[in-house]
């Protein structure tokens, strides 16, 4: 088993001098993975022309620029949800003939909604196993009388469908109206969508009031791009900073902006409930401490990937704190709902479900388990790096710490700015 042991950062002494931890750090940040595959769709969507400029060192990432290139006929996406999405769809309108597959765990993520609707505008696609998931063969594309340009689509179980079909939607002969139907989670990855197609001079309209979406045939326009820091990676300093027990902490992340197309971005309101100030500044945010509120309430339907790193610093911090919005984290890298449930514990708090599948409260257990934790990551990225922060506060071990790879694979160098960090192998 490889795994970390994390421990707060070195006591400062000088002779006869005890002094508080210090935690001051400039973190440079990944790029937006969610970025990054996006414009690169849009760019192989134009021959590849388009300059673009810090793409994430994400595993995602690089995943999809391997396989934009690759002329092999298997495309194995990983544990990538987006690339997985995003390429069945890029794939079936450039009519290649593609077998797409994954991780055990991805094969087990839905894409029937997507495949259905990549079908009626045309698409051949079968399933190779099990109906509605991965591994799938596409044979092609062929727009034909039948094929429609009006297409009705679920809302509530994964926005990367939306954005795989308005990305490919300008090279469909008569282009393509959404309609929405059921609530709409995740969004603002749709309106990340909408805003990057619009920047390479896609003419789309979205009524969200009327939930629909409208994308004309019209071709991109090769341009530069240049992608931003990733505000989900963002979010664990964010929980460093709401851990640190130096009152006078100052973190500063580079390369983010207050007004960003991720919706993650949400974790500066967040976090302001949780004891973080975000000042931005020419490089990017300095964060710092002020006080904390002793219960809240967020909705996580627009930002799921936010979910862990809130659970876990508002059960170190003694906050309770009730969640809704969560559903789609049963469905993603591994069940994170069951996972909280399962490694919160370990840290001497829980998450409760208050009503079937709506409603959940984080709150401290009455006595913590004794010791240091060994918190287990189910292949999910966001497990590791969600509890990570406890190491502000006490000794933490986190199992498979390589799972971070997924879209921040820098983060343990970082980590060893703030804590001690101690790589085990057995
Ligand atoms: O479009 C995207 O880049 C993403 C959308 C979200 O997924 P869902 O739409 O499935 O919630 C998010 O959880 C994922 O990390 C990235
Ligand atoms: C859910 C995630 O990614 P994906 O769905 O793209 O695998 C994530 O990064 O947390």
């Amino acid at each position: 088993m490889n795994a970390v042991r994390l421990n707060p950062p070195a006591t400062l002494t000088k002779p006869g001098i005890v002094q508080d931890h210090q935690v001051r750090a400039t973190i440079p940040l990944a790029s937006s993975k969610s970025e990054s595959n996006r414009a690169l769709i849009i760019d192989a969507l134009t021959g590849f022309r388009c300059d673009l400029q810090n793409l994430s060192t994400a595993r995602d990432t690089q995943t999809m620029i391997r396989l934009l290139k690759s002329e092999d006929t298997t495309a194995d996406v990983l544990d990538a949800g987006t690339t997985m999405r995003f390429l069945t769809a890029y794939f079936s309108v450039t009519g290649q003939h593609k077998i797409m597959t994954g991780t055990p765990r991805m094969c087990e993520r839905p894409i029937g909604i997507l495949v259905d609707a990549l079908r009626a505008l045309g698409a051949d696609i079968t399933y190779l196993k099990n109906e509605g998931y991965p591994p799938l063969q596409i044979n092609g594309f062929a727009a034909s009388a039948e094929s429609t340009n009006r297409l009705s689509i679920r809302g509530d179980v994964s926005s990367q469908y939306i954005s795989a079909l308005v990305m490919i939607a300008p090279l469909l002969p008569n282009g393509l109206t959404l309609e929405l139907t059921g609530a709409i989670g995740s969004r603002p990855y749709i309106e990340m969508t909408l805003e990057q197609m619009r920047y390479f001079g896609a003419d789309v309209r979205a009524d969200w009031e009327a939930k629909t979406i409208t994308v004309a045939p019209r071709p991109y326009v090769p341009k530069p791009y240049a992608i931003e820091s990733d505000w989900s990676g963002a979010s664990y300093w964010y929980s460093v900073a709401a851990l640190a027990t130096d009152e006078t902490a100052e973190i500063n992340l580079l390369g983010l902006k207050a007004k960003s197309l991720q919706g993650d971005s949400a974790i500066v309101s967040i976090m302001r409930l949780l004891g973080v100030e975000s000042t931005f500044t020419d490089t990017g945010v300095r964060l710092t401490k002020i006080p904390t509120h002793q219960t809240m309430v967020w909705d996580f339907t627009d930002c799921p990937d936010l979910a862990q790193t809130v659970a876990v610093c508002a059960a170190v911090k003694g906050v309770v704190l009730r969640m809704t919005g969560i559903e789609s984290l049963k469905i993603k890298e591994t069940d994170r709902v069951a996972a909280l449930q399962a490694e919160l514990q370990k840290i001497g708090a829980e998450l409760v479900e208050l009503e079937t599948n709506h409603l959940y409260e984080v709150h401290q257990l009455a006595i913590a388990p004794p010791g240091p934790a060994t918190i287990a990551t189910y292949d999910d990225h966001r497990m590791a790096m969600a509890f990570a922060p406890v190491a502000m506060q006490q000794e933490i071990i986190i199992e498979e710490p390589g799972v971070v790879a997924k879209s921040y694979p820098s983060f343990w160098e970082d980590m060893a700015r703030v804590a001690t960090v101690e790589f085990i192998t057995e």
